[in-house]
């Protein structure tokens, strides 16, 4: 068992060329939001934009695409009920992120089919696309992607059909057995999150309750994504992300009752150059 801390992450980070351009980057295509849950998608897409995607493309409903599109100066929007614009999508983007505030219907469900069977790039499924999931697991058998699930241990549950209680008692062996059978890098959230590929288990000791609010697991979807596009291997990727959203959280809260994400969102760049990018080491937390 592995224990995130600054060497490690450090040893991850990638630094970019000085020639870089967007290209480099990643493209990552955000499908989430329904009418009442815009704000999950603006969270999701905007984590993967703070966080250096080249480029970041929002899928979504025609009902919310231009509240959505107003807000996202950034990204660029496109409707998921065109489906030529979900298969061009799936060409060209770097990474794909399904589920934040998308809603859990049978629509839906054909999307995450499409997604997960001709998707080709790193895949995050988190809230409702894991809700989707839940409803037939074998899903995972036809895909070609390396897959990240992040659920909490509502969506877990549902996911294995253990009740809440017992996957509490028994954690980390319901995650790494979960992660084995069906070769998915598992993100159990939590106050000290669990990740693993079923055969390496890491947990993350950063971040705290100031981040118990709503949208907090959007963001984090959004920057795993984010990560996964840019070039990191897609467990790299997951392990660098869930430690940066929780330092940055937790940096925050030193100065603040209540992190929402708009207040992470907006530190996560400076967070990442101070403590992750810079070779130098900082004694982050005390
Ligand atoms: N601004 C927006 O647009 C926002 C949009 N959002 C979107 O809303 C959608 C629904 O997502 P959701 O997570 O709110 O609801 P759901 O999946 O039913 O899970 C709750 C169930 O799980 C249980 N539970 C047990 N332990 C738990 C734990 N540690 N952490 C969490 N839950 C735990 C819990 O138990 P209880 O608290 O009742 O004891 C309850 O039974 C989804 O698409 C999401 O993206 C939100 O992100 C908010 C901001
Ligand atoms: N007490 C805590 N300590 C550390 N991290 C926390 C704590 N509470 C919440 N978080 C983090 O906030 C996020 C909450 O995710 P989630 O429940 O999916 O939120 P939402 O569905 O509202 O977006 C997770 O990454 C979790 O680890």
């Amino acid at each position: 068992m592995i224990e995130l801390d600054e060497k490690f992450i450090k040893e991850i980070y990638i630094p970019r060329e000085p020639d870089g351009y967007k290209g480099d980057y990643g493209h990552t295509f955000v499908v989430a939001g329904c009418k009442g849950f815009e704000g999950a998608a603006y969270f999701a897409t905007m984590g993967a934009i703070r966080t250096g995607s080249g480029l970041v493309t929002l899928g979504t409903h025609s009902d919310v695409l231009d509240h959505l599109s107003v807000k996202l100066n950034e990204a660029m929007t496109v409707s998921i009920e065109n489906i030529t614009n979900v298969r061009q999508m799936l060409d060209k983007c770097t990474s794909i992120v399904i589920g934040p505030g998308l809603g859990d219907n049978p629509r839906n469900y054909d999307l995450l089919k499409k997604i997960v069977v001709c998707g080709s790039s790193p895949l995050v499924i988190d809230a409702d696309g894991l809700n989707l999931l839940a409803k037939d697991l074998t899903l995972l058998d036809k895909r070609l992607c390396p897959t990240v699930l992040t659920p909490h241990f509502g969506e877990f549950s549902r996911l294995t059909g253990v009740p809440i209680d017992e996957l509490k008692k028994h954690k980390i062996e319901h995650a790494f057995d979960f992660a084995r059978k069906n070769n998915v890098i598992l993100v159990l959230k939590d106050h000290k999150t669990i990740i693993t590929d079923g055969k390496e288990i890491y947990i993350n000791t950063t971040g705290n309750s100031s981040m118990a609010n709503g949208g907090m697991g959007d963001t984090l979807a959004g920057i795993i994504a984010s990560f996964a596009g840019q070039g990191y291997c897609t467990l790299k990727a997951t392990l660098l992300g869930v430690y940066l959203h929780g330092l940055t959280g937790e940096i925050l809260s030193r100065g603040m009752f209540c992190v929402n994400p708009t207040h992470l969102l907006e530190a996560l760049p400076y967070i990442m150059k101070k403590y992750i990018c810079n070779n130098n080491s900082n004694k982050i937390l005390k």
